[in-house]
């Protein structure tokens, strides 16, 4: 089984995020870089932690109007990272024009297209939070309900809590990935998020992909600390 770990690289620093990854390569399937480093190195930022041979996974977490998404949407094509993410509550049409363009603009410019994955609800919001910016209903029936408009979509995967991994795993069609964030082993801090679980359980619910940041980078020698993630798993 290839290692499904994405380290969550989440800092300004360039120098930091290429260090990082270059100390983890071989002990993670791949980096996620996200908004915090896209705001500050951009494109360039991103072309160069590439360089480092690994799978990147571009985290922007596009929401907004169709087509200012599908404006942004060509961007991160032309980037080609493996994955990348758009929020499902932006609606059909959003994730529709993100979808098409991710793969309109990758075949225009002959790279390999990057697979759309729609965020569900975050895994930093529990059942209050959630009831508090006026979503009814309970988590787990607002995440199967973006799920399914993701599916009609045409999305390639969904980001959601380990929490539900197993019940989205059960509804959606088989070739879509299902990459889940929240993850903490049982030896680090929860920190801000919510919904968790440790690796081994998380993959146990049907998850492809996990993202982990903090227990990784955070830690006092990450490449241990990602190590012993791996042996966790048996990868
Ligand atoms: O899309 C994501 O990756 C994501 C979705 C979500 O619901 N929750 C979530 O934590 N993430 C990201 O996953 C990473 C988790 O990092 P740690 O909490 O440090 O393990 C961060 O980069 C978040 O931006």
């Amino acid at each position: 089984m290839p290692n499904p770990v994405y380290v969550a690289v989440d800092t300004t620093n360039i120098n930091q995020a290429v260090a990082l990854a270059t100390s983890l390569k071989g002990l993670v399937g791949g980096v996620k870089l996200g908004l915090e480093f896209f705001s500050v190195n951009g494109p360039a930022g991103i072309e160069a932690v590439a360089g480092l041979g690994m799978p990147v996974f571009l985290d922007l977490k596009l929401h907004d109007i169709p087509n200012t998404v599908a404006g942004a949407m060509k961007g991160v094509a032309r980037l080609a990272p493996r994955l990348t993410t758009i929020h499902a509550s932006g609606g059909l049409a959003m994730m529709k024009a993100a979808v098409d363009m991710a793969r309109e603009e990758a075949a225009r410019v002959g790279r390999p297209a990057t697979k759309v994955l729609a965020v569900t609800i975050l895994t930093s919001i529990d059942q209050a939070a959630m009831a508090a910016i006026g979503y009814g209903g309970t988590v787990l029936d607002q995440v199967k309900r973006l799920a399914d408009l993701a599916e009609q979509a045409g999305i390639d995967g969904l980001v959601c809590s380990p929490h539900e991994v197993a019940a989205l795993r059960a509804q959606v069609r088989k070739e879509t990935v299902l990459v889940v964030p929240g993850i903490r082993p049982t030896w680090a801090e929860a920190g801000d998020q919510k919904r968790i679980m440790t690796p081994s359980e998380a993959r146990a619910q049907g998850a492809d992909i996990l993202v982990i940041g903090r227990p990784i980078t955070g830690a006092a020698d990450p490449a241990a600390a990602a190590r012993r993630i791996a042996e966790e798993l048996g990868v």
